[in-house]
């Protein structure tokens, strides 16, 4: 029976308590004790339910099979693609496009399906409290959770998100957000500082107490909650088997993924799938000018002393990228001091350094590198220029450095590029980087950005657009747990 370990302690949990608690009491986050394993020639011909009943049945063997099977049908039938995660060859640019769900980015495939684990893991648990999940976004988690858990009986959602931190379009997406449960705020401050706060509530004993003695338990829909990492392993997966079936690749070649990257959770996932048996060569982590982990990845240090930047690609603005203490923990072998002693460093001086011999360890399996504002602009632009395909600056941060890795190490090894949100997420940026600046703001530009390219439009985009804004509070970053307060008690 696989369980979970805290990264900090010795503190272990059972998947559904895990998923349920969403990160540990000492502040650590729970990864699994051991990495399942699957036969890759297995998944052959298997459609993505299927294989996603894979992988998740590995991890959640708690859950009744049966009705794991039905979360994963009723989560992913609200796709607009049959295949869920399509994948869009252009010469040797292979994007997985990972926004086909309900809100537009790849957080809807974790997000579909993780109101159905909570729920499930609580009856498994036995709480009947109300379920708060506190979500810091930098501007597409917060939609995606506020999509998945709106109107859930037995939950509520608040999500907080920096005022000045997302683009036009992501910050519609939540502010319109109907539903009788659902609370968004905006923060006088940046994603790290979001997430900071969320977590520090997490680690709150007293303020735990409180909540609970009024009928409330907190939980997380970020990709710190292994319930929300889970289900982002399925794609790795699922795409590699989709290119054994185009012939792009045969069974169990190698395979490189490049990954846009900001909390580090989406190329966690991928660092599981290697783990778990698929044929990766290298992960290829993408950072945009927040280039704190291509620092890593050259120096062994983890410094987050440096400006905050805002960038066109804003849901990578993110200097401490939470996810990175899982791989800490799983490269040093399990080591909960060493991981512990990193992460007070990184709280306290905001920096840590780790040994030759664990550098090394996460330099064979990653490669970093980021891509600044200019290049992010040229390669949107290239790409449409070249295939006539239409790529948000998520993914062209990608696109760039894969392409800097290449020159760079010369390997050729079949690449898949995670296409991180639908370019009508970030529509100015993408319609000034292909047609040259222009006076009219994202809700225009979102009709004329398919008019001339061609990309097909979600309908409910232009009705969201003159929607009403139901959410309108704004707090300072160190009130945000006034702000719950003032929402539950
Ligand atoms: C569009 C987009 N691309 C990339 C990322 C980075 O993913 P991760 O935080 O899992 O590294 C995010 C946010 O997480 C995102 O919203
Ligand atoms: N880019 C994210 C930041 C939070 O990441 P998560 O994967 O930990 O939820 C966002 O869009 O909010």
């Amino acid at each position: 029976m696989l369980k979970y370990n805290s990264t900090r302690s010795n503190i272990t949990a059972m998947p559904s308590e895990a998923i349920l608690k969403g990160i540990s009491s000492d502040g650590g986050l729970f990864v699994p004790e051991d990495f399942p394993k699957i036969e890759v020639e297995s998944l052959n011909g298997k459609s993505y339910e299927e294989i996603c009943f894979q992988v998740l049945s590995r991890y959640f063997h708690e859950f009744d099979q049966g009705d794991l099977k039905d979360m994963i049908s009723q989560s992913y039938g609200k796709f607009n693609t049959k295949e869920v995660t399509p994948l869009a060859a252009f010469g040797d640019l292979n994007f997985l496009e990972l926004y086909h769900g309900p809100t537009l980015a790849f957080k809807d495939v974790a997000l579909s399906i993780l109101p159905h684990l909570l729920t499930a893991s609580a009856k498994i648990q036995d709480v009947d409290d109300e379920i708060v999940i506190l979500t810091a976004t930098s501007g597409d988690t917060g939609k995606a959770a506020l999509e998945g858990f709106a109107n859930v009986k037995g939950t509520s959602i608040v999500v907080f998100f920096p005022n000045d931190g997302v683009s036009m379009i992501q910050r519609k997406q939540m502010t319109t957000q109907s539903g009788e449960n659902v609370h968004v705020i905006a923060i006088e401050g940046n994603f790290d500082d979001a997430q900071r706060g969320v977590k520090e509530i997490f680690s709150d004993e007293d303020y735990n107490k409180l909540l609970k003695k009024n009928g409330f338990v907190l939980s997380s829909a970020n990709s710190i909650n292994i319930g929300r990492l889970v289900p982002q392993i399925v794609y790795y997966f699922d795409s590699y088997i989709k290119s054994v079936e185009s012939g792009k690749i045969k069974m169990n070649d190698p395979v490189n993924f490049t990954v846009p990257t900001g909390n580090f959770g989406n190329i966690l996932a991928g660092y599981y799938a290697k783990n778990m048996g698929l044929p990766i060569n290298k992960l290829i982590c993408a950072s945009n000018d927040n280039n704190v982990l291509f620092d890593f990845f050259k120096t062994g240090e983890y410094d987050k002393n440096r400006p905050f930047i805002k960038t066109i690609s804003p849901s990578m603005d993110i200097l401490v990228s939470s996810n990175f203490e899982r791989l800490l923990y799983h490269v040093s072998n399990f080591d909960s001091d060493f991981v512990k002693k990193a992460m007070d460093d990184l709280s306290s001086l905001g920096k840590y350094k780790v040994s030759d011999e664990i550098k090394n360890t996460i330099s064979e399996n990653f490669y970093g590198n980021y891509c600044d504002e200019k290049d992010t602009l040229k390669t949107i632009k290239n790409v449409y220029d070249k295939y006539g395909y239409v790529i948000d600056p998520h993914t062209a941060v990608g696109c760039k450095v894969y392409e800097d890795y290449k020159l760079e190490t010369g390997d050729n090894t079949y690449n898949i590029i995670l296409s991180t949100a639908s370019p009508y997420k970030f529509t100015k940026s993408v319609y000034e980087a292909i047609f040259g600046p222009s006076e009219l703001d994202d809700y225009t530009l979102i009709e004329k950005l398919s008019e001339s390219t061609g990309l097909s439009l979600p309908n409910e985009l232009i009705a969201m657009c003159t929607s009403e804004d139901l959410h309108k509070k704004v707090c300072d970053s160190h009130k945000m747990k006034e702000s719950i307060t003032e929402i539950l008690l």
